[in-house]
C-alpha cells in the first residue's frame, strides 16, 4: 500500500520512526511533512493527508499530533476520508475490521514508542470485514453526500442572519 504520513511539530520524531516501520512492513511511505519541529498548524498537514487520500490517489494515510485528536478532527471534514484517533491494540483493530478507517491519527505525547509500533502493524494488517459493516460505511457515506456541501435553504428562514 502507499501510506501517506504526516504530523505537526509535536510528531515529527515519531513521524520517521513509523514511515522506518511502514517500510519494514513492505509499504511505501509518502512523507507530507514538515520537515523538522519548528512549530506548525495540524490543519495544514491533516488537509494534504486527507486530500491523498480521500481522492484515492493514496491508500491509507497516518498522522500525528501531541493528542492525536486535532488531526483526526480535521481530517474527517473530507470527502471520503474515514479517520479514528487509536490508542490500543483494540481500537487499532476494530477501527478497520469495522469502520474501515482510511486514515490514523496517533498522539505523539501520550503514546510510548513500542506501543505506536504495535498500533501501526495492527492498523495496517487488520482487512475490513465487509457485510452488515458496509452497509454503514455506506449511510456514512450517505450523511457525507447530503451534510458536507453548502446548507440548505430553509423556507422561510434568513441565513444571512441565521434565525
Ligand atoms: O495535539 C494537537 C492537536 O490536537 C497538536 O499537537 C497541537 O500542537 C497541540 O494543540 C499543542 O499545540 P502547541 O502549539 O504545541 O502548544
Amino acid at each position: 500500500m502507499k501510506i501517506a504520513v504526516a504530523s505537526d511539530h509535536r510528531g515529527v520524531r515519531v513521524k520517521g520512526q513509523i514511515l522506518a516501520q511502514i517500510k519494514d512492513l513492505g509499504h511505501e511511505g509518502v512523507d507530507y511533512g514538515p520537515g523538522d519541529d519548528a512549530s506548525v498548524d495540524y490543519p495544514d498537514y491533516a488537509r494534504q493527508v486527507a486530500d491523498a487520500v480521500g481522492s484515492g490517489e493514496l491508500d491509507r494515510g497516518i498522522l500525528i499530533c501531541g493528542t492525536g485528536m486535532g488531526m483526526c478532527i480535521a481530517a474527517n471534514k473530507f470527502r471520503g476520508v474515514r479517520a479514528v484517533s487509536c490508542h490500543d491494540d483494540v481500537t487499532a483493530e476494530m477501527s478497520r475490521r469495522h469502520n474501515n478507517a482510511n486514515v490514523m491519527c496517533l498522539s505523539a505525547d501520550l503514546l510510548g514508542d513500542r506501543l505506536l509500533g504495535r498500533i501501526v502493524e495492527i492498523w495496517l494488517r487488520t482487512e475490513f470485514e465487509g457485510g452488515r459493516h458496509q452497509r454503514r460505511i455506506d449511510k456514512i457515506s450517505d450523511i457525507e453526500k447530503t451534510c458536507c456541501g453548502e446548507p440548505e435553504a430553509v423556507p422561510g428562514v434568513d441565513s444571512a442572519q441565521g434565525s
